[in-house]
C-alpha cells in the first residue's frame, strides 16, 4: 500500500502538465477531434486495467479530462504520479 504524498512531494513530483485539485491531481488533454478523445481515453483505460489503479475519466468535446487519486489510501500517491507519467507517454 502506498502512503500518501505530502503538500510539498505533490508539488515537486507531479508532472508539468498535471494540477493538484484536492486530493486528486488532473490534467486535462487537448485534441484535433472528439474521436481522438475517445481513442486516447480507452488507451488510458487499458494502461489503468493493466495496473490496477483507475482514474476518472471524463470525455468532453475535443478534450478529455483525467483526474488521479488514491482511494484506498485517500489521497494522493507515488502511484498516482507513476499513472500521471504513463498516462502522458500514450498522448
Ligand atoms: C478494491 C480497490 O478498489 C482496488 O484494489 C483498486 C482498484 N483501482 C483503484 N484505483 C484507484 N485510483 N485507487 C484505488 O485505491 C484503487 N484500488
Amino acid at each position: 500500500m502506498a502512503s500518501l504524498l505530502s503538500d510539498e512531494e505533490i508539488e515537486q513530483q507531479k508532472p508539468d502538465d498535471w494540477e493538484r485539485d484536492g486530493d486528486e491531481i488532473v490534467r486535462t488533454y487537448e485534441f484535433d477531434d472528439y474521436l481522438k478523445g475517445v481513442a486516447f481515453a480507452s488507451e488510458v483505460g487499458e494502461v489503468a486495467e493493466e495496473e490496477f489503479h483507475h482514474p476518472e475519466i471524463i470525455i468532453g468535446y475535443k478534450e478529455v479530462e483525467v483526474r488521479l487519486t488514491s482511494h484506498e489510501e485517500g489521497g494522493i500517491t507515488d502511484t498516482d504520479v507513476e499513472m500521471a507519467e504513463r498516462f502522458d507517454d500514450v498522448r
